[in-house]
């Protein structure tokens, strides 16, 4: 008998894939970083100066200590603070709006901004950003937008030292840049979960670090 593994989502993370890799592939503002094994583009300048400032003070009014799924604040696993931007501010409405444009991703796929700070020793530990479907938490993402496809992450500041995005299966370790915009394939060509994107946000060891992220899910939102 043949068994038959399937992969939730499968389908239109396929899709996603194709049709985000060829409107980057196709903008030459997008630079690609060379890696076979995982799809991570970045584009320098997305923001501007004064754009970053404007978010860096929204990220101190709305930071509190991050919480994930199944692990809490205390597990030291992400100990950086972070809180989601208010989506019906004008402001966040349109970066939102061209973090989607770039992308060509439906708008109504996108979760809500959030923004995050890491003070000297906070980090993020090497994870996925996509959602682990045999935990008990899927069976409520599946309702709410489904798998994550990809995911659009900018640096807003710049930190003096450590604070990088390490992405530790392709070995590259991105410097914070402020106003740079990075983004990545969280599945492969062929719709399944992609385990080269693992990914940390290495400890700060001096300044602080600010950055927001954007990820999208393969269905509405919600
Ligand atoms: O802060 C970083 O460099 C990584 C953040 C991250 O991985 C995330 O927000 O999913
Ligand atoms: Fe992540």
């Amino acid at each position: 008998m043949n068994s038959i593994t399937t992969v939730p989502d499968q389908d239109a993370l396929r899709r996603i894939g194709a049709s985000v890799r060829a409107r980057l592939e196709g903008d030459p503002g997008v630079y690609k970083i060379p890696s076979d094994r995982a799809e991570i583009f970045a584009v320098g300048d997305f923001l501007t100066p004064v754009e970053c400032e404007r978010f860096v003070r929204i990220i101190d009014v709305v930071a509190r200590p991050s919480e994930l799924h199944d692990t809490s604040y205390a597990s030291k696993f992400r100990t950086s603070y972070s809180g989601n931007f208010d989506p019906h501010d004008p402001f966040v409405k349109g970066v939102s709006r061209r973090i989607d444009d770039l992308l060509g991703i439906n708008s109504i796929c996108g979760e809500t901004i959030q923004g995050q700070r890491y003070l000297p020793g906070q980090e993020f530990k090497a994870h996925n950003d996509w959602f682990y479907t045999d935990q008990p938490y899927w069976k409520g993402e599946q309702k709410r937008g489904g798998q994550r496809s990809w995911t659009a992450m900018a640096f807003l500041n710049e930190v003096e030292e450590g604070g990088h995005t390490f992405f530790s299966e392709i070995g590259a370790s991105i410097e914070p840049k402020p106003g740079v915009l990075l983004v990545w394939n969280n599945a492969k060509p062929d719709g399944t979960p992609n385990l080269d994107t693992l990914h940390a946000g290495t400890p700060v060891i001096k300044g602080m670090k600010y950055v927001l992220t954007k990820w999208y899910r393969t269905r509405k939102w919600r």
